[in-house]
């Protein structure tokens, strides 16, 4: 029997101005369940992320934490949310402990509570040995972990990530969805956003896809991958080297259409109509200077296709 739900989303809808960002989004995540939020750019992903952590009021619908409302009770609801952003909030000229506690004051924990949770922190984190380390000196996969050890200081049933794995190198994900596997069973409910399926695929219990900031499809990455699968070939890799954007937008311009390429931080999805679009695809991208550490082309796996669907 599933545990109870942590965070629903219900018929929730966002806006930035004239923009809508998120349409009638109803998406509920339970205790012990890892759901990943995938779907293009712009598709309302941490939009989604921002309404669930409360940083964002919807203009329709509900957003409730253990079955209490954000409205009706703000500073409750967070903290029952812990939420990690794209790019991590640490103190660079802070130590590892000093964040730690920083953070944890804020939370307004003090005395042995302050002592504690700054220690359970540091171990979460896996920076014991650490602690007095500038966060400056610390490698992605280091700022990642202090980040969530900074999320969880007040304890919160509900862990939202978003785009946790963008700056970290394939072994550092792994080691990342590792830990959050290790959150899931101890009891959390954990909500993410990715750009891509594979880890969504074998890092999440379930799987929402959003679509120009609508749900079109919810499920196991089983069930996803039967009902999306489009045939469609795609390529994920991993950059050496940052690309600087003005790469990026030449390579963009070459690339013809049907096209589509994804580059978070250093990760890259790259996917064609064809095989042979594809390997053209890959051509441009190494010719304007892309430094491909490795890809690889998961054959079956869940592929989404935004013009097919
Ligand atoms: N602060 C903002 N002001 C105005 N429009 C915004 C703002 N943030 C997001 N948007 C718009 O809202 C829509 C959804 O954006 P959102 O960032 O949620 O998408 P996303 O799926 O997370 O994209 P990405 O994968 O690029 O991070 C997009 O059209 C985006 O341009």
């Amino acid at each position: 029997m599933p545990l109870p739900v942590a965070i629903r989303l219900e018929n929730v809808c966002a806006k930035y101005a004239a923009v809508r960002a998120v349409e009638g989004v109803s998406l509920s995540v339970h205790r012990g369940e890892i759901v990943g939020l995938i779907g293009p750019n712009g598709s309302g992903k941490s939009t989604t992320l921002r309404l669930a952590a409360g940083l964002l009021d919807p203009v329709a619908g509900t957003v409730e934490v253990d079955g209490l409302a954000r409205e009706s009770d703000p500073l409750r609801y967070a903290r029952r949310v812990g939420y990690v952003p794209q790019d991590a909030d640490l103190y660079d000229e802070l130590t590892a402990e000093q964040n730690l506690e920083f953070f944890a004051r804020l939370y307004g924990l003090r005395g042995f509570e302050l002592d504690a949770g700054v220690y359970r922190g540091l171990a979460r984190a896996k920076l014991v040995d650490r602690a007095n380390d500038r966060v400056r000196t610390f490698s992605g996969g280091m700022r990642q972990r202090l980040s969530i050890a900074v999320a969880l200081l007040h304890d919160p049933a509900v862990l939202l990530l978003d785009e946790p794995t963008a700056a970290l190198d394939p072994a550092s994900r792994d080691a990342l969805f590792a830990d959050l596997h290790k959150l899931r069973d101890e009891g959390h409910a954990i909500l993410l956003t990715t750009h891509h399926l594979d880890e969504a695929e074998s890092g999440c219990d379930r799987i929402a896809l959003l679509e120009r900031g609508r749900l079109v499809a919810e499920g196991s990455p089983g069930e996803l991958m039967r009902t999306k699968s489009s045939g469609r070939p795609v390529l994920f890799g991993h950059l050496s080297e940052p690309l600087a954007k003005f790469v990026e937008r030449r390579a963009r311009l070459r690339l013809g259409p049907g096209v589509e390429l994804e580059i978070t931080g250093r990760r890259v999805r790259l996917s064609a109509w064809g095989s042979d679009d594809l390997g053209r695809a890959l051509a441009v991208l190494l010719s304007e200077g892309a430094k491909l550490d490795a890809f690889r082309t998961p054959a079956g796996r869940l592929e989404t296709n935004a013009k097919a669907a």
